[in-house]
């Protein structure tokens, strides 16, 4: 992966290929896609018909011919031909104006950190697909912390955790590199399936493909703390629709699991971090970035785990591509050196 500041500013359009939402950067123009990863395709003619929140909306309510998918899975390309298509229909013709303007596109993607030469190798042809002839490829936690305003360029250590949908990354930086890092498959999609299970098992409830946003909310509402909520699905045994009142604080230990998984790779990371870098954290604290870090709860959670204080970004879900849209703007600028006299 490259992190060169100079070859990034002349990229045209960033992108974050996120296994729940497809981000796209144009340059002078900011943020102009932030849409679900979904395609529903007709499964007889393999023609496609929705992407994005559309196709999204398609979940669970298509009939047979027709198949919602995710071409991005855990953060890597599963299906390049789909994922190709997705985008293109997503920019449709707000990059092509700029690509006609500038035929040399460049364009820059975040990938999880630690990504396989196959999975880099997928994002570039995807992003080709758009007519890149040069793809620069960014560590997500580079372009989060970069997006979530840390002095990442500077000689003084910072924290930071991404809670995507897939997976959580977990980073200490210093001059504009990482010093030590994890990535655990466990992210927002592992909470809601520790959710889903809990109703199934305890409810003997089966959730609709779109219930869990109500119940996102219901349940982890700080207002409604050690309350009830009701949640309506389809009951396991005689497929009847049922409603159920559920009690929040056993919701919570159901995703303590998952969420001590989190826990013991922020721990893995701040072990590996040598001892002065550890002090500067211990001031600056943890900067907490992606959708899941949204979860209430989640940076006390952290915060008693690790005595440190805890921040959430402004814009947690957007950080990485934002981040990455300030380097090809060019905001960021190297910090230089002086080489040492003798
Ligand atoms: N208010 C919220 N409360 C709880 N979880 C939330 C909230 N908003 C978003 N999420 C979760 O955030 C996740 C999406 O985060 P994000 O947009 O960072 O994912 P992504 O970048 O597509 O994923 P990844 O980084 O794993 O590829 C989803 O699992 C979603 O359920």
């Amino acid at each position: 992966m490259t992190l060169s500041l100079e070859q990034l500013s002349r990229c045209t359009v960033a992108v974050d290929l996120g296994a729940s939402r497809t981000r796209v950067y144009l340059k002078d123009n900011g943020l102009i896609v932030d849409e679900p990863s979904l395609a529903a395709v007709n499964s007889r003619t393999g023609s496609l018909i929705a992407v994005g929140s559309l196709a999204g909306g398609m979940a669970g309510r298509t009939p047979e011919h027709i198949k919602v998918v995710r071409p991005i899975s855990g953060g890597t390309v599963v299906d390049i031909d789909m994922a190709q298509r997705m985008l293109r229909f997503l920019v449709n013709d707000k990059i092509r104006r700029a690509w006609r303007r500038k035929p040399m596109l460049r364009a820059a993607v975040c990938l999880p950190h630690d990504a396989e030469p196959i999975a880099q190798r997928a994002a570039v042809e995807v992003l080709s697909a758009l007519g890149s002839r040069r793809v620069e490829l960014v560590d997500t936690l580079i372009a989060a912390a970069v997006g979530c305003g840390l002095p990442v360029e500077r000689p003084e250590a910072t924290m930071i955790v991404v809670c995507g949908a897939a997976s959580t990354q977990v980073a200490v930086l210093s001059l504009g590199a990482i010093v030590a890092a994890e990535k655990v498959a466990i992210g927002g999609d592992a909470i809601d399936y520790a959710v889903i299970q809990h109703l199934r098992s305890v409810h003997e409830l089966m959730l609709p493909s779109q219930g869990l946003h109500p119940l996102h909310l219901a349940l982890y509402d700080p207002a409604r703390m050690g309350c009830e909520a009701e949640v309506r699905g389809r009951d396991v045994a005689t497929g009847l629709s049922r409603t159920v009142l559920v009690n929040t604080a056993h919701v919570r230990e159901a995703i303590h699991t998952p969420l001590t998984a989190v826990l013991d790779a922020i721990g893995r990371v701040l072990r590996e971090c040598p001892p002065d870098l550890v002090a500067d954290l211990a001031e600056r604290g943890i900067m907490l970035a992606g959708g899941s870090a949204r979860l209430p709860g989640l940076d006390t959670m952290i915060e008693q785990a690790t005595g440190m204080m805890v921040r959430i970004a402004d814009n947690p879900d957007v950080c990485s591509v934002l981040g990455l849209g300030a380097m090809i703007e060019g905001k960021i600028k190297p910090l230089h050196l002086d080489a040492a006299r003798s």
